[in-house]
């Protein structure tokens, strides 16, 4: 099954709530993109998400995290893909501009949904 890695850094023009937190939403932007690549890759056409069965913020996002958001292929339906998607921080901002390589990335959202691409 194939996997979809994108890694982005979150811009503090993004921060949205107390403590630099970034609002829910911006992980499933992120998801959003990591699918459009694999309908690209799987299928030649960028797809349309058409649902999440789940949704889990486990981890606040933070302006001036590194992300790494995967998502993995695991049911190929007709038309139909259902995707696994998780955004894990690897970096983090310490103080001011001084920051670090977390030793074990922190899970932060996870999700499962399912994109349709176009009929052949
Ligand atoms: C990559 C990211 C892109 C985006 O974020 S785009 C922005 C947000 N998304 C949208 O704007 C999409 C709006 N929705 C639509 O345009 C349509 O609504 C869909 C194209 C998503 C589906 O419409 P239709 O093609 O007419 O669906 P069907 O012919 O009834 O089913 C085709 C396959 O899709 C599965 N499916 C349909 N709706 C859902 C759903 N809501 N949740 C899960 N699966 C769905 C079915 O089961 C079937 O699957 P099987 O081909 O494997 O047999």
């Amino acid at each position: 099954m194939i996997t979809v890695t994108h890694r982005r850094y979150v811009p503090y023009a993004h921060a949205h709530y107390a403590g630099n937190l970034v609002d829910g939403a911006y992980s499933l932007g992120l998801f959003g993109d990591v699918a459009t690549e694999i309908c690209i890759r799987l299928d030649g056409d960028e797809g349309l998400f058409a649902s999440y069965d789940d949704v889990q913020f486990k981890a606040p996002v933070r302006a001036g995290d590194m992300l790494e958001i995967t998502g993995t292929v695991v049911k190929m339906g007709t038309r139909s893909r259902k995707i696994d998607f998780e955004v894990r921080v690897v970096c983090r901002g310490t103080e001011g501009s001084a920051a670090a390589v977390l030793g074990e990335p922190i899970v932060a959202t996870t999700a499962t949904g399912t994109v349709v691409v176009p009929p052949k």
